[in-house]
């Protein structure tokens, strides 16, 4: 079954609820929430206070995907704010093995991202660590970049890696998802689409997250 998550970063921040309620209305399986520090990636987004505030007026789970350096400073805090996934970036940490286990003592699901140029090898080690892999599309850092076309062919490697390795992992993409890549990019493995423009830009959001999640 394809998931879809669309992302917050594509909301009206003066006013997120609507932005919620829309994606609520419109079936959406995750919600990605895009932590940005201004250090790991040029831009700032929000943090701890946001996913509070989300967890009391929602019960879709919130997939946090941590853009920050050293992410062990704040895995309780994200935890205990409310996250169900907690993604972190094997660039971010000297430490991942660690991180990851973190977040599963806190009771999160873990799981690992890689930006665009990081290769899979990096994460080899931890498959047993995690829930999901999430691989960027785009460098992160802003919504609305266009799809990277070589992470397709890293889509296809990363499922064959996770197949050998024999544990279900969930494959997430994220960054210039659309109704054009989405067939593709599930064809090649990908079973969780992060989507910010293609579904809040979209006049009807909830067809949008139909048609991404049964992309033929
Ligand atoms: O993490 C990021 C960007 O850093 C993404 O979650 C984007 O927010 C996705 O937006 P679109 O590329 O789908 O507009």
């Amino acid at each position: 079954m394809i998931k879809v998550a669309p992302s917050l970063l594509a909301a009206d921040f003066c006013n997120m609820e609507k932005g919620v309620r829309k994606m609520e209305e419109a079936g959406a399986d995750y919600l990605h929430c895009d932590v940005m520090d201004g250090v790991f990636v040029p831009n700032y987004s929000f943090g701890f206070q946001m996913i509070e505030g989300l967890k009391k007026i929602t019960d879709i789970p919130l997939d946090v995907h941590l853009m920050i350096t050293q992410p062990e400073r704040y895995i309780e805090r994200f935890a205990q704010a409310g996250s169900d996934i907690i993604t972190v970036h094997a660039e971010a940490t000297k430490h991942l093995q660690r991180v990851l286990k973190q977040i599963e003592q806190c009771g999160r699901k873990p799981a690992v991202v890689l930006n665009p140029a990081t290769p899979l090898d990096m994460i080899q080690y931890v498959l047993d660590d995690v829930d999901m892999v999430l691989l960027m599309s785009v460098n992160p850092g802003y919504g609305g970049q266009g799809f990277i076309p070589v992470v397709l062919q890293k889509v296809r490697d990363l499922k064959a890696m996770i197949d050998a390795h024999g544990k279900e992992i969930d494959i997430e993409i994220d960054g210039g998802v659309n109704f054009e890549n989405a067939p593709k990019l599930i064809e090649a493995g990908a079973n969780v689409l992060v989507a910010g423009s293609s579904v809040f830009n979209d006049p009807d959001p909830a067809l949008a997250v139909k048609r991404l999640r049964e992309s033929k």
